[in-house]
């Protein structure tokens, strides 16, 4: 297996206070890694400082092989562009467009592809998503279900490397929540690595290995395998991660 992305000696700090320890992790190609801890311990900021959506304060992150972590903005928006996706609590489409407007404005921005071969993509991301009956719908007029389909596709339309996730059912009532992790599953059996912050057991047990942040540390990780979509092996695993998370006092 090859290592996709490698966080090496990761801090940061917000002024004085430091929120990021000496960070060190890898994560192989084809990996679904679900970061858990308590409110504060560091979540967002670390899935910011690796997805250059933020910069740490120190430390390395090499997307395969390539260190981001020192890039300008530009660059560092074209990698986030070409190589990442990235997925929210709040789908932050836009207004004013259709769902696939939406979901091919990447595509279009990143012009490897024709716009042709662009919209032919998004199509088949949105049959495979469900929300094909509503690519020409306004975005006011679909459900919180159908929206996060369309980012999940709008962050897939440049095929990218990794897809991040903040919190990405956070929104969603528990079964369009399933939905949507069964959507994710299924990119990520696919070929795509993914990694999430989450509070939410169900989200986390999708997850083949669940890093455990405490006060801005690794401070434990827990391998549940790769989910193959089996129900009841779904239920053993989030017993198992309620378990290895009560023996945390989370
Ligand atoms: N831009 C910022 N400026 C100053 N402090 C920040 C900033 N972003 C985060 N922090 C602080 O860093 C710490 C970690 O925040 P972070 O959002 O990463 O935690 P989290 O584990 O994701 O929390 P939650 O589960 O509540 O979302 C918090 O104390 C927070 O106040």
């Amino acid at each position: 297996m090859k290592t996709i992305l490698k966080v090496q000696n990761l801090c940061k700090s917000f002024e004085d206070t430091q929120v990021l320890n000496n960070i060190n992790f890898e994560v192989e190609e084809g990996e679904f890694i679900a970061i858990m801890g308590q409110s504060g311990s560091g979540k967002s900021t670390l899935l910011y400082s690796i997805s250059g959506m933020d910069r740490p304060t120190s430390g390395n992150v090499l997307l395969c092989g390539k260190d981001i972590s020192k890039l300008d903005d530009e660059k560092t928006s074209e990698v986030r562009l070409k190589q990442m996706g990235f997925i929210f609590q709040h789908s932050y489409l836009l207004k004013n467009l259709s769902i696939r407007d939406n979901i091919v404005l990447p595509g279009f921005k990143l012009g490897k592809l024709s716009r042709e071969q662009v919209n032919q993509n998004a199509d088949t991301l949105m049959v495979k998503t469900g929300i094909d009956s509503v690519a020409e719908h306004d975005i006011k007029k679909v459900s919180g279900g159908q929206l996060q389909r369309a980012a999940i596709c709008r962050a897939l339309i440049n095929q990218p490397d990794i897809l991040f996730g903040d919190e990405p059912t956070g929104a969603l009532n528990s079964s369009t929540s399933r939905e949507v992790l069964d959507i994710i599953n299924a990119v990520n059996t696919e070929g795509t690595t993914v990694i999430i912050v989450t509070h939410d057991v169900k989200v986390a047990a999708r997850a083949g290995t669940v890093i455990f942040l405490m006060d801005g540390n690794i401070h434990d990780k827990l391998t549940l395998g790769k989910h193959d979509g089996d129900e009841e092996k779904t239920l053993f695993r989030e017993k198992r991660l309620y378990e290895w998370l009560e023996e945390k006092a989370f």
